[in-house]
C-alpha cells in the first residue's frame, strides 16, 4: 500500500510534514545572509511561537502534524545508520579531512547521545570554538579563524516544501539550486530509505541527479495533471527527467506535465511564490507573471519517451481545460500593483490549501486577505513578523504526505 497519496493541491489535507525552526536561525550572521537565502536575521523566540500556532492551526482542523526533526530521530536511533549518516552529513558540509571527520563524528556522539539531539545539531550546525584541537597539527588549523563555523546551519529547513515533495502516490528528492539548500535533502534520503512510516514509496527524482529542481515548483493539479515551474530553482533539463520517470512508473496515473515559464528572479524563485490553487475553480496568482508566462506541455510518445508542445491559449484557459471547468484566478494585491508587490514579497499569494476554499495565509498582508474574504473564501490567518523574513509563505513551510481524493 501507499504511504504517502497528494493528488492535487486542494484535497483534504489529512497529514502534514513540517520542521519547527530551531537554533539553526541563530547561526545567521548579516555576512551569511545572501549565501543561506535568508533577508534579515528572525528572532527566533517569536519565529518559534508563529510557527506553533501555524501547526496548532492545521490540528483543530483534524490534521496530523509530523515533523522531520522526529521522523530523522526515529531512523538515526539505529546505531549503524547514525554512523552513516555522520558521515555523509559531514562530507557534504565540506568536513573532507578524514581526521577532522573523526572529531566531528567524536563530539557529536559525546556531546549529542540522544536522537533528536543529534539531528536538531546537524540543522544547527557547529563552530570551531565548540571543538576540541590540537592547532599545532596541522597548518590548516593552525591558521583557521577559531570563531568561525565549522559546519554552516541549515536555516531554510521550516520551507519543508522544497528539498523533496511528493508527487501523487510518490516522491522526488531533489537536486536544489543552492549548495546550502541542498545539504536539506540528504534528511529526504534518509527518512524515504529508512523510516517505516515511508519506505517503498516510489522515488520519481534522485538528488544525485545533476539538474536542479525544487519543490516549490511542483504542483499537483489532479491525479492526471502536474503542473511545474521552470524558475530560478527549477531546470528545464530536470522536468525532462522527472517526466521520463514518472511517466515510465505503472502506479502513476499522470499523462500531462504542465512546465509554466516563469521570469527568474528572487522575488518569483519558485511556482508556487506566484501561484496556487485554492479551490476547484479558484487560484491566487500574482499579476507580475501573468505577461511573461509560457506554458509548454509534456506527454508520453507512446514509445517510452516525451513529446513536447508549447501551448499558446490564456493561463486562464490551459487551466479551465484541465480542471474541467471554467476557472478564476485572484490576483495579489487585489489587482493594485503597489500592494500586489508588497504583499507577493511576503508570499501573499504562497496560500497552503487545506481542503477546497480553506486556506492558509499569512496575516500581514491584508489587501490580498480582504480580497479572498470577498470572494468566499474561509481563511485561517496565521501571524507571520517572523517567519515571513525567510521568504516563505504557508505553502512553502508545509508539505503534505496525505490529501484524501477529491
Ligand atoms: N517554496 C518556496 O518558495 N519556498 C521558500 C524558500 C525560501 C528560502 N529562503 C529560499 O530562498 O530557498
Amino acid at each position: 500500500m501507499f504511504k504517502v497519496n497528494v493528488k492535487s493541491e486542494i484535497g483534504n489535507l489529512k497529514k502534514v510534514l513540517l520542521h519547527r525552526p530551531g537554533n539553526e536561525l541563530l547561526n545567521l550572521t548579516p555576512d551569511t545572509l545572501e549565501r543561506l537565502l535568508f533577508d534579515d536575521i528572525p528572532f527566533l523566540e517569536v519565529a518559534q511561537k508563529e510557527h506553533d500556532a501555524f501547526a496548532q492551526a492545521m490540528r483543530d482542523r483534524g490534521i496530523e502534524v509530523v515533523y522531520l526533526e522526529d521522523l530523522m530521530a526515529d531512523v538515526v536511533a539505529d546505531p549503524e545508520v547514525r554512523a552513516q549518516f555522520i558521515d555523509e552529513w559531514a562530507t557534504e558540509a565540506g568536513v573532507y579531512a578524514p581526521a577532522w571527520r573523526k572529531i566531528v563524528a567524536d563530539f557529536l556522539n559525546s556531546e549529542y547521545k540522544d536522537p533528536k539531539a543529534l539531528v536538531e545539531k546537524t540543522m544547527t550546525g557547529i563552530t570551531m570554538s565548540e571543538i576540541e584541537y590540537d592547532r599545532h597539527a596541522s597548518l590548516a588549523d593552525y591558521v583557521a579563524d577559531p570563531t568561525s563555523m565549522l559546519v554552516d546551519p541549515m536555516p531554510n529547513l521550516y520551507f519543508t516544501r522544497d528539498p523533496f515533495a511528493m508527487i501523487g502516490n510518490g516522491v522526488s528528492i531533489n537536486h536544489m539550486y543552492s549548495v546550502t539548500r541542498n545539504r536539506e535533502t540528504l534528511y529526504g534520503k534518509y527518512i524515504f530509505e529508512k523510516h517505516p512510516d515511508l519506505t517503498g514509496t516510489p522515488v520519481y527524482y534522485d538528488r544525485a541527479s545533476h539538474f536542479a529542481i525544487e519543490g516549490g515548483d511542483i504542483l499537483n493539479i489532479n491525479d492526471h495533471v502536474l503542473a511545474i515551474g521552470i524558475s530560478q530553482r527549477t531546470r528545464p533539463a530536470a522536468i525532462d527527467e522527472l517526466a521520463h520517470n514518472v511517466f515510465g512508473d505503472e502506479t502513476s496515473t499522470i499523462d500531462t506535465i504542465l512546465a509554466f515559464d516563469i521570469p527568474n528572479s528572487r522575488a518569483f524563485m519558485h511556482l508556487d511564490t506566484v501561484f496556487t490553487q485554492i479551490d476547484h475553480d479558484k487560484f491566487t496568482i500574482h499579476p507580475g507573471i501573468l505577461g511573461p508566462l509560457t506554458v509548454y506541455e509534456l506527454t508520453p510518445d507512446g514509445k517510452g519517451g516525451v513529446r513536447v508542445n508549447r501551448n499558446d491559449s490564456s493561463l486562464e484557459e490551459i487551466l479551465s481545460h484541465y480542471v474541467g471547468q471554467s476557472v478564476e484566478l485572484l490576483q495579489c494585491g487585489a489587482g493594485d500593483r503597489i500592494a500586489a508587490e508588497r504583499e507577493q514579497w511576503n508570499d501573499g499569494s504562497n496560500t497552503l490549501c487545506i481542503a477546497p476554499g480553506s486556506i492558509v495565509v499569512y496575516q500581514r498582508n491584508n489587501v490580498t486577505n480582504d480580497f479572498l474574504y470577498k470572494k468566499g473564501l474561509d481563511l485561517i490567518e496565521v501571524p507571520s513578523a517572523e517567519l515571513s523574513r525567510g521568504r516563505g509563505g504557508p505553502r512553502c513551510m508545509s508539505m503534505p504526505l496525505w490529501r484524501e481524493a477529491l
